[in-house]
């Protein structure tokens, strides 16, 4: 569903992303970890394509580089990390811009987008703020609007930049419940950083480790989340056991006093 050869990114003079691949098929789960500033934001907006790189990006059997706006949307539906929101802006309204590729040009949205927007709002517990500006909203509350927005333009591939870093632990746990429903009911294709490493084995397939632009490791939770890999890339002192379903569950430990 998505690939990506020799994927290459040169921002500020200098290689933030150096020759990476990935693969992920139709329905997988990727998550990209890895330290501050390792690259993975600016892989999700490569593979987004807005951004120059070199190398190919392939989505759906279709190069990235030869889809046009509208196209792009209707296959590749992503949420950044910090957004520029309108604050005056209703979150209804707001979500319904995830609709922009189905409404025709001078048109208006149908009774079925605004039917799929009142859809997502309620899968995020989001029905009781339909009316609210968006500027007026915590910060958990905007990541879902945003998730929202990106729900709504009902794309086979999800790309999702750190979508739980603002929500409180039961949010966190309901976003990412609702991706996976999503993944398994309609066989969406996901990928997300995470920097929560626990979360990340447990939801996805497959890991990617990235640090300083490389890929360094590649493959299934356990086979990424190693004390030796998540010691040397992170600077961490930690401690991994096997949690749910055999999945790694990562502590922080405390150094000597
Ligand atoms: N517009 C830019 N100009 C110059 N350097 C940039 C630009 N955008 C990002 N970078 C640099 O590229 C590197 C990778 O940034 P990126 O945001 O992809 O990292 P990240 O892995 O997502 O980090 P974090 O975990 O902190 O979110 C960083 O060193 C960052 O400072």
């Amino acid at each position: 569903m998505i690939r990506v050869k020799e994927l290459s990114v040169r921002l500020g003079g200098r290689e933030v992303l150096d020759g990476v691949d990935v693969d992920v098929s139709r329905g997988e789960w990727l998550a990209v970890v890895g330290p501050n500033g390792a690259g993975k934001s600016t892989l999700l907006k490569a593979v987004m394509g807005v951004l120059a790189h070199r190398g190919e990006v392939v989505l759906d059997d279709r190069r990235g580089s030869g889809l046009k706006p509208r196209e792009r949307a209707r296959l590749v539906a992503y949420a950044p990390q910090t957004p520029a929101l309108p604050p005056d802006m209703t979150v209804f309204d707001y979500a319904l811009l995830g609709r922009t590729p189905y409404i025709p040009y001078f048109g208006r949205e149908s009774r079925r987008d605004r039917e799929i927007i009142a859809g997502v709002l309620a899968r995020l517990g989001l029905t009781g703020f339909a009316a609210r500006r968006v500027g007026e909203l915590s910060g958990g509350e905007r990541q879902r609007v945003v998730l929202a927005r990106a729900l709504a333009q009902q794309a086979p591939v999800l790309l999702l930049d750190e979508p739980t870093t603002a929500l409180d632990l039961g949010h966190q746990q309901q976003v990412l419940e609702l991706v996976d429903r999503l993944r398994t009911a309609d066989g969406l294709t996901v990928i997300t950083t995470l920097h929560d490493l626990t979360l990340a084995g447990q939801y996805a397939d497959t890991l990617l480790l990235l640090a300083g632009g490389r890929s360094v490791a590649r493959g299934r939770p356990a086979e990424v989340l190693t004390g030796a890999l998540v010691g040397e890339h992170f600077d961490a002192r930690v401690m991994i056991e096997p949690g749910p379903g055999g999945r790694p569950v990562v502590h922080l430990v405390r150094g000597e006093t």
